[in-house]
């Protein structure tokens, strides 16, 4: 059977040279170009590449997939920094070039993907929630992608479920003490040194709490899920966002 030809883009970076090694590793891939900042795309397209592996910045991540769509190469996408209006751009490029699959993965360790499912099953049942992420210190954006979609899903199963605004007493506070408000749930991100990827989902009831927590502690947490995939998105044309919809969560 022949091998998957793909490709890396921010190979230089912290996940993306550990998915060089991952892509390297695997008997059913081979690794045709690792391109840095500054390295011409074009070389994606001599390379023959099937699967591009996209971890690079909120500020590149739209050129690259453009070239990519166009090209039909297919996209695995960790990088952040996703908004509606990004979205359907994305849908938009992918509507001219039908066969072509993209999947964005907010997270892709399977610790974090069942974190956000956890997280949105239980939101209805208790009156209070708030989310906490705690990164390395190196992270550019705040909130993290996890936080951000995390809190999305708590806030659409609280609605679908009716759910009173959380009671929240404050009248004064200074400047951010509470938190970024993501569709009505306050995230708060720590960045602490030694720290790498890690939440809680922090609820409250009468009486009660609950805290979901997770933590990826090395950048290998997150290749299986890049690894599947990129196995995955070459029969799944379309956008794709979340890994949970490759696994078998129900
Ligand atoms: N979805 C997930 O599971 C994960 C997502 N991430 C996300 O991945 C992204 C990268 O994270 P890190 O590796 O920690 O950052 P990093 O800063 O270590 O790496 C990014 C790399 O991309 C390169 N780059 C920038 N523009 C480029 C371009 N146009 N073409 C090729 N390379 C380019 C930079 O020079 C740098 O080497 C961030 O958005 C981060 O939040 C990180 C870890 C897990
Ligand atoms: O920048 C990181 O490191 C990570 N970024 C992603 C995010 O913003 O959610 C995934 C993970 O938290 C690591």
């Amino acid at each position: 059977m022949s091998k998957l030809r793909v490709a890396v883009l921010g190979a230089k970076g912290r996940i993306g040279s550990e998915a060089v090694r991952a892509v390297e590793a695997a008997d059913d891939m081979e690794l045709v170009a690792a391109l840095g900042r500054g390295d011409k795309l074009e070389t994606l397209a001599e390379s023959g590449v099937q699967v591009v592996v996209e971890l690079t910045t909120p500020a590149s991540v739209m050129g690259n997939l453009d070239f990519c769509i166009r090209h039909g190469i297919h996209a695995v996408v960790g990088t952040t920094g996703w908004s509606d209006e990004r979205l359907a751009q994305l849908n938009t490029w992918l509507s001219g070039s039908p066969g072509t699959g993209v999947l964005i993965a907010p997270n892709f360790s399977i610790g974090a993907v069942l974190t956000m499912k956890f997280a949105e099953q239980a939101a209805r049942y208790f009156e209070s929630v708030e989310v906490v992420e705690l990164h390395h210190p190196n992270k550019a954006d705040a909130p993290s992608g996890t936080a951000t979609r995390t809190a999305q899903l708590i806030a659409e199963a609280r609605r679908k479920a009716g759910c009173a605004p959380q009671p929240d007493a404050t009248v004064t506070a200074l400047d951010g003490a509470r938190g970024a408000d993501v569709d009505g749930v306050p995230v708060h991100a720590i960045r602490l040194r030694g720290l790498l990827a890690h939440q809680e989902v922090l609820l409250g009831g009468e009486g009660e709490t609950l805290t979901i927590r997770h933590d990826s502690l090395h950048h290998s947490s997150f290749m299986p899920g890049i690894l599947l995939g990129t196995r995955r998105v070459v029969t799944t044309p379309g956008l794709t966002f979340g890994l949970e919809h490759f696994l078998d969560l129900n």
